[in-house]
């Protein structure tokens, strides 16, 4: 069992007088061998999330759970591994590709069988074992990310969180990584955080997703539900970005609702300063911008507490939810 639990967690940054929370009292679950894609425009604190997993970022509030046990960022392979959106990142550009991955396999593997784990891990990401001597600035774009997920792989990780990881490559490339993804976490069950901006990108690998905006976890339930039946105005939003989503939300409100000029016309959100209530209600279309008798949205903050749950109090199943709750 691998369950990697965000409990409560922010992540505040900044001194007293220009302090901004980048995640905010956020709790989000990636069930044993689920990948749960993380949605949310730049900004919203999905990377500063995936960094506190990994201890590169410390907490100011909540605990991070795997396996039910808080996470501790000991030396040795961290049971917690990612994989960023710039591979250079993680890849010494000075050793060979094979001593990179040979790096990560944990200690006390004899020199034998270290050698035999590279040539493993290269054909597990479809890359020629034969090639093990090359330096990263011989290889593509979509090798050396594969090469990454080698690496990460490598310390046999309980969970891998991959953040952007398809977001600098060229359009052509980024299918065949997401395919090999697919393939990876099929064969080896890895429980994972798949980030990205795109939920193009996402709903192609994700079992569940969740929504981020402004730090807070908007929206969150099954792939499908959540593509098909968005209840947060900002979900919608984005699905609309989507170039070929029409089918993704038949009967969706957004759909049939252009977007009221006022809310084309509002500014975007200022992290430093979040809007009190409901986050989104400055630009949302269902809220007291196009309606103003709802005040609520400008004072209460909503709440997510379903399965497939959302923080919005217009949002259209937020009644009739019961049957479909645990
Ligand atoms: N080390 C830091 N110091 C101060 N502010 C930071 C730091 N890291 C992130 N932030 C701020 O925290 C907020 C969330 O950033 P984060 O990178 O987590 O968002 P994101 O959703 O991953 O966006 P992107 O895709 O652009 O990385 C942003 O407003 C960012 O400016």
């Amino acid at each position: 069992m691998s369950e990697l639990r965000f409990d409560d967690v922010s992540v505040r940054f900044g001194s007293r007088r220009r302090a901004m929370t980048a995640v905010d009292r956020v709790s989000l679950t990636v069930p044993d061998g689920a990948v749960v894609g993380l949605v949310g425009e730049s900004g919203s604190g999905k990377s500063t999330l995936a960094r506190a997993a990994v201890g590169l970022t410390p907490l100011s509030g909540g605990r991070i759970l795997l396996d039910g046990k808080p996470l501790r960022h000991r030396s040795g392979p961290r049971p917690v591994q990612m994989v960023f959106q710039d591979p250079y990142s993680s890849l010494d550009p000075r050793m060979t590709i094979g001593e990179s991955i040979a790096e990560a396999v944990p200690r006390g593997t004899g020199s034998a069988e270290r050698r035999r784990e590279v040539a493993r891990l290269l054909e597990l990401v479809e890359l020629d074992p034969a090639r093990a001597g090359a330096h990263p600035g011989q290889l593509s774009g979509g090798q050396r990310q594969r090469v990454a997920l080698a690496r990460a792989l490598a310390a046999r990780p309980a969970v891998v969180i991959a953040d952007e990881i398809t977001s600098a490559l060229d359009v052509s490339i980024q299918g065949t990584v997401l395919n090999l993804v697919r393939r990876l976490q099929r064969e080896l069950g890895t429980s994972m955080l798949f980030i990205s901006h795109n939920l193009a990108v996402v709903r192609y690998v994700a079992s569940e997703i969740a929504v981020m905006y402004l730090g807070r976890i908007v929206e969150h339930g099954p792939a499908e539900q959540v593509l098909t039946d968005p209840q947060h105005p900002y979900t919608r939003d984005l699905l609309a970005a989507v170039p070929d989503s029409a089918h993704a939300r038949p009967g969706a409100t957004a759909a049939a609702d252009p977007t009221p000029a006022a809310v084309a016309a509002a500014e975007p959100a200022d992290p430093h300063a979040p809007p009190p209530g409901c986050r989104y209600h400055p630009r949302c279309p269902v809220g007291p911008l196009v309606h103003p008798e709802r005040e609520v949205c400008r004072t209460t903050e909503p709440t997510v507490d379903h399965r497939h749950a959302t923080a919005c109090h217009f949002a259209p199943a937020r009644e009739p939810l019961a049957g479909r709750t645990g």
